[in-house]
């Protein structure tokens, strides 16, 4: 319901959060079996952040990023991303305000395998509906990849995919940007591009999320925050690098 969409929509003055979760529990039942992915995550994001999730394989990322983007429902809690509420509604109007607030980098999985690069922007530029956007050429160019504008996503390398997914999820020029191991398994030069990439969002006030397993992503990080059986601690101080000297917030908000 679009109206109910705008009547929440709040306008941010610079560094104030745009990214909140708040309590947020995951509860998976597969036969037998129950876990509780999520014990209680609460999160703050402010606009021009970049914010490293760390942990164990299992300790929770990928399903708090999911519940973060909208493309899960937490089973207790709530996620507001620009000041709206993302979490318990209809998976249309999630996608939806997906479409207008957040990027999401899923290593390959934000590309349509039957679309070009070009048209992979252009549908998730369509799908934000309204604004100024960059165009396909423009992003394509910012990742290196001009020249592939009219190749399938079948037709790239593993580098090449990750700069793709990238400028998609840049696409809608995103208040928020979640990223799961965007470089994951690219060589040091493609993941220090994709880092600075992520960085100049930031600078341009994008509130970003990176979970990640590399030191090098931790270390382009203000704030870094360890995911352990479901539960987040500010790790920050953990960290050197830019932390150093950095006020430390609180993870649990
Ligand atoms: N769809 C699902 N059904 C049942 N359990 C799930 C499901 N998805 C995740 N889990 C469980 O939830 C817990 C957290 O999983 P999650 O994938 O979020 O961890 P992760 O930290 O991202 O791990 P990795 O680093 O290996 O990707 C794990 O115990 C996992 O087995």
């Amino acid at each position: 319901m679009a109206a109910n969409i705008s009547h929440e929509m709040r306008t941010h003055a610079p560094g104030e959060d745009v990214l909140t979760a708040r309590e947020l529990y995951r509860f998976y039942r597969a036969g037998e079996e129950e876990t509780l992915a999520l014990r209680g995550v609460s999160l703050r994001v402010g606009r021009g952040e970049t914010v490293a999730v760390v942990g164990p394989s299992g300790s929770g990322k990928s399903t708090l990023l999911a519940c973060l983007a909208g493309l899960d429902e937490p089973s207790g809690g709530e996620v507001r991303v620009n000041g709206v509420r993302i979490s318990h509604r209809p998976e249309t109007e999630r996608a939806r305000l997906r479409a207008r607030y957040v990027g999401v980098l899923l290593q390959t999985r934000n590309l349509l395998p039957h679309l070009s690069l070009r048209d992979n922007i252009r549908l998730a530029q369509r799908a934000k509906g309204r604004g100024p956007a960059t165009s396909p050429r423009e992003l394509l160019s910012q990742v290196g990849l001009a020249e592939r504008a009219h190749a399938l996503p079948r037709q790239l390398s593993g580098g090449e995919l990750a700069r793709a997914g990238l400028a998609v999820a840049l696409a809608n020029s995103p208040a928020v940007l979640l990223a799961d191991e965007p470089t994951g398994e690219l060589d040091s030069d493609i993941e220090r591009m994709v880092l600075a990439m992520l960085r100049e969002r930031a600078a341009d006030g994008c509130a970003v999320v990176i979970v990640t397993h590399s030191d090098q992503a931790v270390r382009v990080a203000d704030r870094v925050i360890a995911l352990m059986d479901g539960t987040a601690t500010d790790a920050s101080a953990a960290h050197g690098g830019r932390l150093e000297g950095q006020e430390v917030r609180d993870a649990t908000g």
